[in-house]
């Protein structure tokens, strides 16, 4: 049976949210050389992106637990835009932008990347997507990605999906996945385990107490999870009207009832 590998300092440290923070980059240097300045979030000269109300969902769970798997399940049957955050500083890594070893270190090292480089990946895409329902998908990892999030984007997700997923199961997934990452061998497996224990559990509780999480138990086919993923979507579909019901002044009953009937399952999405 596999247990929680019990110590990868220096990699990482389990105590303070400072010393966590210096461990989930492991450049002080390299963070520093990162503007904090807020991003204008102005789109087409007018609307900010924050103004188009866009429906965010964030994608959690533990390495091989199947986020990306259920997420083109999602993208499929219900037509969100799926952002990969290690995808994008993946392809970040490959096309040699400024600090590119830095980030092909960490991730072989299964630790975090700086909030600043992630966050602003995912901006540009958002802001340059036509949709705006959006899966986010390994993120945030860490608290301070999440409070980035929030400050740089100004939003919080509608929604959090966490798979649940043994350890062992993990592993296995990981080992077999076969798709040539730097990071899918044993020693990182193990160590982005423990990072996801200690930094993107905290995440995941938080969401929870806050009434968004979406706890789904990963084990089983890819179509027995999805079954269990549908519901939340199904009722998510009818977010446009949750919002119709809110800014609409002159309700008339024969209106109110279709979305009186909708409002239960749409209770599900907030
Ligand atoms: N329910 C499942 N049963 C068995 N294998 C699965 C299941 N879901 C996904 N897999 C396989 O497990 C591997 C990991 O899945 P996936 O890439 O979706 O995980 P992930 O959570 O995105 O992992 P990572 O955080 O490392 O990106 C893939 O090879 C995928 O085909
Ligand atoms: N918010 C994130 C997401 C990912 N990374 C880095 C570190 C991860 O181990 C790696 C792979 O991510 P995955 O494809 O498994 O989601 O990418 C990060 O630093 N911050
Ligand atoms: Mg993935």
């Amino acid at each position: 049976m596999w247990r929680r590998v019990t110590s990868l300092s220096p990699v990482i440290s389990t105590s303070k949210p400072a010393s966590l923070d210096q461990a989930a980059s492991g450049f002080k240097i390299w963070r520093s050389s990162f503007s904090t300045e807020t991003p204008t979030l102005v789109k087409d000269g007018t609307t900010s992106f924050k103004e188009r109300n866009p429906f965010i969902t964030f994608v959690l769970g533990g390495p091989g637990s199947g986020k990306g798997t259920q997420c083109q399940k999602i993208v499929e049957t219900f037509g969100f835009k799926h952002l990969s955050a290690g995808e994008l500083l993946r392809r970040e890594i490959d096309s040699n932008s400024e600090h590119w070893s830095q980030m092909l270190n960490t991730i072989k090292e299964g630790r975090i990347v700086p909030s600043e480089v992630t966050v602003r990946l995912i901006q540009q895409e958002m802001e340059s997507s036509d949709s705006n329902k959006f899966l986010i998908d390994g993120f945030p990892r860490t608290e301070e990605n999440r409070i980035a999030f929030e400050q740089l984007i100004g939003l919080e997700p509608n929604v959090v999906l966490f798979f649940d997923c043994p350890e062992e199961e993990m592993v296995k997934r990981v080992l077999n996945r076969n798709q040539g990452r730097v990071d899918d061998n044993i020693d990182t497996v193990k160590k982005r385990l423990k990072v996801f224990e200690i930094l993107n559990l905290p995440v995941i509780d938080y969401y929870s107490k806050r009434g968004k999480l979406r706890k789904i138990n990963a084990v089983g086919t890819e179509d027995e999870i999805f079954e269990k993923v549908r519901p939340i979507f199904s009722a998510c579909d009818s977010v446009k009207l949750k919002r119709y019901l809110k800014t609409s002044r002159h309700l008339r009953p024969w209106k109110i009832l279709p979305i009186l009937y909708v409002s239960q399952s749409i209770s599900v999405c907030q």
